[in-house]
């Protein structure tokens, strides 16, 4: 396949610009890797390497992953980042980063992963830092939850309407049904979620993080294409005091206050 891993993934201290947090702090140890599946090969030493030997230009994305609670964002970023599905993840505010080599260029993808938060003034201007931030939206919701995709129908609406996409053709977006190893509690078809992506001009999938690592990859996939496609004008940075956690944190139940 097109994707091969370059480097262990980073979680960014954000208390400068994600730009500038290209020198990120690396934290304690990753856990281990996974083995590697026979479609992708770790790529020998960094990207930057890659990227001169290859003379390719060096592309770096902010990916947000959001949707309601338990329909999946954490194990669909820690299976796109280690491969392995680990059944429960902690409750925590994190943004990863992570080396890819993609048709032989190397690309950087900052993930934004957050828990779902019934707080709506804090969720308001969360959304809003997000929009600022990302170059692209991976909107999860679970096939066995309507709830869930009605509210990622929402996010769509919400996403093209914020003013830092008005104007905008074409915003970014891959619309996920995840869970669908649990087929036969699915209450949302693949058809609405297909027509949903149909009539919003966002791509769809529907994936099992628990079962497929494969179309967890092409979603991330087909959205970096949809981001070179539309790449927009750089992204303002975040002023946040903190989000960090060490991609060994994602192993525990925590939450951070960091925010
Ligand atoms: N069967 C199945 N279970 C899944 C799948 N993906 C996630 N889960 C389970 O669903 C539960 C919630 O997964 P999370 O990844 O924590 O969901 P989340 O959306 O990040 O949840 P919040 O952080 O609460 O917003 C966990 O028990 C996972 O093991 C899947 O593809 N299939």
């Amino acid at each position: 396949m097109w994707w091969l891993l370059s480097s262990t993934p980073t979680c960014l201290r954000y208390n400068c610009s994600l730009r500038t947090a290209a020198v990120a702090q690396p934290h304690p140890p990753p856990p281990p890797h996974p083995p590697t599946p026979s479609t992708l090969q770790p790529s020998p030493g960094s990207g930057m390497e890659r990227l001169n030997s290859n003379a390719l230009v060096k592309m770096e994305a902010n990916i947000v992953v959001m949707g309601t609670e338990s329909v999946g964002k954490s194990a669909l970023t820690v299976r796109l980042l280690t491969g392995k599905f680990i059944g429960e993840y902690g409750d925590i505010e994190s943004i990863y980063s992570r080396d890819f080599t993609l048709d032989g260029r190397g690309v950087t993808l900052n993930i934004w992963d957050s828990p779902y938060s019934e707080d709506l003034a804090a969720e308001m201007s969360l959304f809003c830092k997000k929009v600022r931030w990302a170059d692209g939206y991976v909107l999860v919701y679970s096939i066995c939850d309507r709830a869930s995709f009605n509210a990622v129908s929402r996010l769509v609406q919400r996403i093209k309407s914020s003013k830092d996409h008005l104007g905008t053709d074409k915003v970014p977006i891959v619309v996920v049904g995840n869970k669908k190893d649990l087929h036969h509690r699915r209450t949302v078809q693949s058809e609405e979620g297909r027509l949903l992506a149909l009539s919003t001009d966002c791509l769809f999938y529907e994936v099992s993080a628990a079962e497929n690592y494969h179309s967890v990859i092409a979603l991330f996939h087909g959205l970096v294409d949809r981001i070179k496609d539309v790449r927009p004008v750089m992204k303002r940075p975040l002023r946040f005091k903190g989000i960090v956690k060490s991609m060994s944190a994602v192993f525990t139940r925590r939450r951070t206050d960091s925010l």
